[in-house]
């Protein structure tokens, strides 16, 4: 594959990823984020070392870069786009790899570049220049114009994906599953194996897990019923030894998505009639023990 110009911004767990390992098939990687900053030379992906790339701190806006991964929490994600519409109108792809629901074509009236996003399945946690990587249902890419290339770039880097002409459904759906997992992995420190082996909380995550798919299933076709994805979770996130990046915020002492994830389903839920004792519960035990990282 031609060797293209990569900008990787936001990089913290899963950019330093990507950027280690798409540097090995020889593209130019750029790397803004502060976190990929604290690396160094190397990153160690489960003990495995990995050259990493130069982090800068500014967008150098002389390069046309030909990809650039948006790696960044959700509540980082307008602003950092409006830096890239400012330094780097000529860009051609981006791509968002956010969890949480929101429909990308909100930013694709408002963006000059092409968007385009991919969910991630796996787990991440970088601490300094050693990174976690667990394995779970990998990356799905959104069946675009751009995917083809998108998913040889990826190959070519052993990073493996599945496409779906169906983004927003797998959102709604990746969203019910992190509103079930990712508050309780903060509120309990446990990895996601733990909650689901421990009966209590897993019937938490359940009575989450049903309630969030009541109120988006209001607002999006999803096929199948709440019992089938809860299956559908336990068998691709059961076994994750890992703890999910809400637990890991704050860890770091930093906001969380949760807002976006629990929150948005609560806000949600009021919009379209569906209580939500559930969410508002794990809620506000949550901002009980973390009051400043909602
Ligand atoms: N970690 C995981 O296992 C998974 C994460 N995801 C999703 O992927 C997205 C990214 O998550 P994750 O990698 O864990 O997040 P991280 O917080 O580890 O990484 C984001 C990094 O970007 C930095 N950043 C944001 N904006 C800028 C900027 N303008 N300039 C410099 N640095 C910037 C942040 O800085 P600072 O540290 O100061 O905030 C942070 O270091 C989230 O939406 C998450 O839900 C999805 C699946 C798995
Ligand atoms: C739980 C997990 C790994 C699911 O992919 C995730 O999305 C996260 O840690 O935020």
């Amino acid at each position: 594959m031609k060797k293209g110009e990569i900008l990787i911004f936001g990089a913290g767990s899963v950019g330093s990823y990507l950027a280690a390992k798409l540097a090995l098939s020889g593209h130019n990687i750029n790397v803004i984020g502060r976190k990929a900053e604290k690396i160094g030379s190397y990153l160690y992906i489960n003990d495995e070392k990995f050259h990493f790339p130069t982090t800068s701190t500014n967008i150098n806006s002389q390069i046309k870069y030909n990809y650039i991964f948006l790696t960044c929490k959700i509540y980082d994600l307008k602003n950092n786009l409006q830096h890239l519409k400012r330094w780097s109108p000529k860009s051609e792809i981006i791509i968002l790899l956010q969890n949480c629901f929101f429909d990308i074509t909100e930013f694709k009236n408002t963006y000059p570049q092409e968007l385009t996003s991919i969910l991630v399945f796996d787990g991440f946690n970088l601490t300094g220049n050693r990174l976690k990587h667990t394995k779970g249902a990998g990356f799905l890419l959104e069946n675009t114009k751009y995917s083809e290339r998108l998913t040889q770039l990826l190959k070519d880097s052993n990073i493996e994906t599945r496409t779906t002409d169906n983004m927003l459904q797998h959102r709604a759906e990746k969203t019910i599953y992190n509103c079930a997992i990712n508050i309780f992995s903060a509120i309990y420190s446990k990895t996601v194996r733990e909650l689901f082996a421990n009966s209590s909380t897993l019937e938490r995550m359940k009575n989450v897990f049903y309630e969030s798919y009541e109120v988006l299933s209001q607002e999006i076709d999803i096929p199948q019923d709440k019992e089938s994805l809860w299956n559908h979770l336990i068998q691709f996130a059961g076994t994750l030894n890992h703890y999910a990046s809400t637990y890991q915020d704050v860890r770091e002492n930093k906001v969380t998505e949760i807002a976006f994830l629990n929150g948005f389903i609560i806000d949600l839920g009021r919009k379209v009639g569906v209580a939500t004792p559930y969410n508002i519960e794990a809620v506000k035990i949550f901002k009980k023990k973390y009051p400043n990282f909602y």
